[in-house]
């Protein structure tokens, strides 16, 4: 009887104190969903059919610009306001440096004795500032021009392989582009020598670690008890949602490819035989040390220094950002494209044009301005990561006159911004590349954010970019893209984490 007394009175002290956290918005005069008890709205938006994206776009339409909702225990702010946005992606960074990743469970992500592993997407603070000065160089205009000819080359393969559907029956595209995607960034990050498509298996390893679900009870815990966080990672170490399963076995790439070229770098080194790799692993080893590095605070200047758990977690966030989000996008274009076959034969006189000679230089790529504009168009109509425009507050201070409070979670919604007809006018939701050559008033640089904005932007924005424009430039040289009555009348949409489309079904038409 006793113990059912203590039970009941933990109980209610627990359900009490869910009850009043989440009454937090209210306080404020803050609008918003009402969610379930406990976990607030984390059910509604862990939906891998129905993207988070959407239902927060939901959300906004009957909240407003500004509204909150619960995840667990932590209030999160969805903004959709762009000055709003500009004061905390920009103006206050230094209240707002740490990305929401609430659902990661990566432990204390500042301390690298909690959290040795940590990746340049997940890490905050000095410690992100850290690997993010290590990374950057690798996506500069000088590297991507000199990586360009080995990322051409999986194109072409990517060419090859999709030659087969040439007049042929319809097929789905994306999945050539997921090969593509996956083998550039091997070759890039992971020194993976040649074309691998169609044969690497961590191309469905990636893909199933993009599809899983986060309805899992790791997750359900740690939105209820944030502060448990890293207990919740210690005692779920190998549940597939944590370091298990799929994810286990990308480190597993990672891990042999980063601790091989630490003992290769070190015979040669003995051997006095000059390093000829030339890879993010390689880069980012030649600030190794085997010493614990103890990061300051962040603002303080920051020593290029890296461990290799520092390396094998960079590269497994770079096998994972670099491949899901650009192949979504060029899957998104070419959809796009055969819905819109005049605005296709236009990008097609611009290749012809432009691209005068058997390879399509970096040179040439930067003229394409209307494949340009159709790439932004497509990134603009459909936002493939816009769970990761967030942030987490890191120090208390306003945002629009409202008081955020540290440990405060804030999230665009950046379809809201993309299609808003107040921005972009009456055709908002329409495909119109041609808006991107307009010469009209400048837009507000919050108006268009599929990378992102301010200092934590996406790092790889250029390389993938670049990616999409010559690979789309080789496609659309040889073919046009073709809806016929297989292609997908609307494209259903997938994922927790970006928004992927199930298939894009088009067929290829040769030009010539
Ligand atoms: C069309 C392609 C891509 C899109 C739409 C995209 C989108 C994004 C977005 C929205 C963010 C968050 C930015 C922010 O918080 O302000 C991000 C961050 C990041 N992206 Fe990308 N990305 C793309 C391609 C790539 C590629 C090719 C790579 C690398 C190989 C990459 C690596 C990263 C990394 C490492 C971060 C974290 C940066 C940091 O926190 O400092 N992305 N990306």
């Amino acid at each position: 009887m006793g113990l059912l007394v203590c039970f009941v009175a933990v109980f209610a002290v627990i359900a009490s104190y869910f009850k009043w956290i989440h009454t937090y918005w209210k306080r404020r005069g803050v609008d918003g969903p009402v969610g379930l008890p406990f976990i607030g709205s984390f059910y509604d938006l862990a939906d891998k059919d129905k993207p988070r994206g959407f239902v927060l776009h939901e959300w906004t339409k009957k909240f407003g610009s500004i509204f909150g909702y619960y995840e667990g225990a932590t209030p999160v702010l969805v903004v959709s306001d762009v000055d709003v946005l500009q004061e905390m992606f920009i103006k206050k960074f230094d209240c707002f440096y740490a990305r929401k990743n609430t659902n990661r469970i990566h432990g204390d992500l500042e301390c690298s004795q909690e959290e040795p592993r940590v990746n340049l997407f997940a890490a905050r603070g000095a410690r992100w500032k850290r690997l993010r000065s290590l990374a950057s160089p690798a996506f500069s205009v000088r590297a991507l021009k000199q990586v360009h000819g080995t990322m051409e080359n999986s194109v072409l393969c990517m060419i090859d392989h999709m030659a087969k559907h040439e007049n042929s029956a319809a097929f789905n595209i994306h999945e050539y582009y997921q090969e593509f995607t996956y083998d550039v960034i091997s070759r890039l990050a992971m020194g993976q020598a040649y074309s691998e498509q169609f044969n690497n298996e961590g191309v469905n390893i990636v893909k199933k670690i993009f599809m899983r679900s986060n309805r899992t009870l790791p997750w359900y815990l740690a939105v209820l008890f944030p502060r448990f966080q890293n207990t919740v990672k210690n005692f779920f170490f190998k549940h597939e949602s944590i370091r298990g399963g799929d994810v286990a076995l990308l480190y597993k790439f990672c891990e042999k490819a980063v601790y091989d070229r630490i003992k290769e770098r070190a015979a040669n080194a003995e051997q006095e035989i000059e390093n000829d790799q030339n890879d993010f692993i390689d880069m980012f080893l030649d600030y190794y040390t085997e010493a614990e590095i103890e990061d300051a605070e962040f603002g303080t200047t920051v020593e290029k220094k890296v461990t290799s758990e520092d390396v094998i977690g960079s590269c497994f966030v770079f096998l994972l950002a670099g491949f899901d989000t650009t192949a979504n996008a060029l899957a998104y274009a070419s959809y796009l494209l055969a819905k819109n076959p005049e605005k296709m034969h236009k990008a097609q006189l611009e290749i012809d044009e432009v691209c005068t000679s058997e390879n399509i230089s970096y040179d040439d790529i930067a003229k394409l301005n209307y494949l340009d504009a159709i790439i932004k168009e497509a990134l603009k109509i459909y936002p493939v990561a816009w769970f990761a425009c967030s942030r987490e507050c890191v120090k208390t201070t306003t945002l629009g006159g409202l008081v955020i409070d540290k440990g405060v979670r804030i999230e665009a919604d950046v379809t809201a911004l993309h299609h808003s007809k107040e921005i972009w006018g009456d055709n908002a939701e329409q495909f119109v590349p041609e808006r991107w050559l307009e010469s009209s008033a400048p837009r507000h640089t919050m108006s268009w954010i599929p990378f992102g904005a301010g200092p934590r932007q996406c790092v790889g924005m250029r390389l993938g970019m670049s990616e999409a424009k010559t690979a789309l430039a080789h496609v659309l040289r040889k073919w046009s893209i073709v809806a016929g009555p297989e292609t997908e009348e609307e494209l259903r949409i997938q994922g927790c984490t970006t928004t992927s489309p199930e298939s894009v079904t088009v067929y290829l038409e040769a030009r010539f």
